[in-house]
């Protein structure tokens, strides 16, 4: 049985695109590799404690696109599942990869992350298509994007380390009134992000999100008293901050829930 590896990258917001359909976001050193290999039936095993229905459904959507028999596929890696992270484009988009390399099909990575997105909103795992999480994930690049279009607006020029925070409150992305009531301030977010002012956008998006989903301002107001930026990641509970020190802010933040220092890939994932 013939067998093919690959993975991507978790990432974190700059804006996210459910109150407006475009969103930006960014690659964090957080990853899921997936090993795809040809089989008798359709099987995933993966080292998350998730819910395996849409990531079967997942599959077969991409064997049926590549044009291959059943697959068995086993998921590992480093990238928590706490809700914002982007596990689930960075699965997708690690299937998506090794079963292309398994049928010989040359997928360029903003392709990958195109059916990416239209997978994960045929199989309900996305509002939008997360077209901004898939590239970010699938390129190890940050890109503001139209994920109703699926085209890349710009490219934005986010470098150095971040941290993670992972706090024990509970995922709110069922609050999709509130985040579709902010998007006046959502697009002032996108005006910035258009000329590439990523880190006011950030700003603005984590202060409106971070508002409309109700959870507490503390962490935010702590990373910019220390000089970060950031806040909600997706529709959280996971926050996401880029900092000069972030060995400084992990600390002050770990009042809140786990912290994690990481890198910001400049490139894909390579298994
Ligand atoms: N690490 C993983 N291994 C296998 N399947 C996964 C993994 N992460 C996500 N999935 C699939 O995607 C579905 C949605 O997961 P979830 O909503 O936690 O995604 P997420 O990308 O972490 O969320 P967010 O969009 O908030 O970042 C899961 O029910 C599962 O089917
Ligand atoms: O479900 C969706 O469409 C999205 C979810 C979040 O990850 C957002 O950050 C993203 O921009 C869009």
């Amino acid at each position: 049985m013939k067998c093919a590896r690959a993975c991507a990258w978790g990432g974190g917001t700059i804006i996210n695109a459910i109150a407006t359909g475009l969103g930006a976001a960014f690659p964090i050193s957080m990853r899921a590799t997936a090993e795809v290999c040809e089989a008798e039936r359709d099987s995933v095993s993966t080292y998350a404690d998730v819910d395996m229905g849409p990531v079967l459904r997942a599959v077969a959507l991409v064997r049926e696109k590549l044009g291959l028999g059943p697959l068995s596929v086993r998921i590992e890696g480093d990238l928590p599942t706490a809700g914002g992270l982007k596990s689930s484009s960075a699965t997708l988009n690690a299937v998506i990869r090794a079963a292309a390399e398994l049928a010989g099909v040359k997928l360029d990575l903003f392709d990958a992350a195109r059916l990416n997105a239209q997978i994960s909103r045929e199989v309900g795992i996305s509002v939008t298509g997360a077209f901004d999480d898939a590239v970010a994930s699938a390129v190890g690049r940050a890109y503001l994007t139209d994920n109703f279009k699926l085209v890349v607006i710009r490219e934005l020029d986010v470098s150095g380390r971040a941290v993670v925070l992972i706090p024990p409150w509970e995922k709110r992305r069922h609050k999709l009134e509130e985040m579709g009531a902010l998007a006046p301030v959502v697009r002032v977010a996108v005006s910035h992000a258009g000329l590439g002012m990523w880190k006011e956008a950030m700003l603005i998006n984590a202060v409106a999100y971070g508002y409309a989903l109700g959870y507490p301002p503390d962490p935010l107001l702590d990373a910019l008293k220390l000089g970060a930026v950031g806040g909600v990641s997706g529709t959280g509970p996971s926050h996401v901050f880029v900092a000069e020190d972030p060995e400084r802010l992990a600390q002050a933040l770990a009042k809140y829930g786990k912290t994690y220092v990481v890198d910001i890939p400049r490139g894909p994932c390579e298994a």
